[in-house]
């Protein structure tokens, strides 16, 4: 189905506030570090999506997702859960990153548009649409092989503030001491009030 032809939900679904911009967010231009070296979706791990992203204009951040033959579900095209996997990555980094306030995905919608064929890479633009309290709305759109390209995937996200102890408690011990290995993630910048 075209995207024109798929239902509208209103978006952000509550009543937002602009999400600011944090002081000590990465700059325009700036090239994202991964967040943490085994992370799925940007760290260093065998057939991970190896996502790059870079801060742009206008709030906007753009990730790049290299599809290999690691990630196909049918042959030859992109399995969906990754394809979702790697919005999850894009959103949360955008979120994280510009926001600098630590927070998880609470829920995830996705629209397959085209289907991503192995071997092309998807040019991810997220940005963060609105904040409501601890909730905090982020989209992105997926294009086919350049910025400019055909739309393939769109998702939307929700994401939950969170404080620190989410991940020493539910996570791995060292959970946080290896968040910030990246000098760049230094906790004490965050903004870890929620
Ligand atoms: C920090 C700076 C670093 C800088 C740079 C870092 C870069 C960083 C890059 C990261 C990039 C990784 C990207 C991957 C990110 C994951 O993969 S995160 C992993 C997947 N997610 C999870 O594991 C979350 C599991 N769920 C939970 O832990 C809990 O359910 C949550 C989400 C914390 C919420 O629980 P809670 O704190 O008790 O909050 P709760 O009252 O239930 O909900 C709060 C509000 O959200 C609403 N809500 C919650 N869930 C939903 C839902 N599914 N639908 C609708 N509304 C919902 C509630 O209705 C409530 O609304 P209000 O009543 O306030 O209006």
């Amino acid at each position: 189905m075209s995207d024109e032809r798929r239902p509208a939900n209103p978006w952000p679904p509550v009543e937002t506030q602009r999400p600011e911009i944090h002081p000590k967010a990465p700059g325009p231009g700036t090239d994202l570090e991964m967040h943490y070296t085994e992370c799925f979706g940007c760290g260093d791990v065998d057939n991970g999506l190896h996502i790059h992203s870079t801060v742009g204009e206008s709030g906007v951040v753009h990730s790049r997702f290299p599809v290999t033959r690691a990630h196909q579900g049918a042959p030859g095209l992109a399995h969906g859960g990754l394809l979702a996997c790697a919005f999850d990555e894009a959103l949360g980094s955008t979120v994280g990153n510009l926001l600098r306030r630590p927070a998880v995905t609470g829920k995830l919608e996705t629209d397959f548009l085209r289907p991503v064929p192995v071997g092309t890479t998807l040019f991810i633009a997220a940005r963060v649409d609105g904040v409501a309290g601890r909730k905090i709305y982020a989209s992105a759109d997926g294009h086919l092989n350049s910025a400019d390209g055909p739309v393939a995937v769109r998702a939307r996200g929700l994401f939950i503030q969170v404080g620190l102890e989410h991940f020493t408690t539910h996570g791995d011990a060292d959970a946080l001491a290896k968040f910030t290995q990246a000098p760049r993630l230094r906790h004490d910048d965050w903004d870890i009030n929620p």
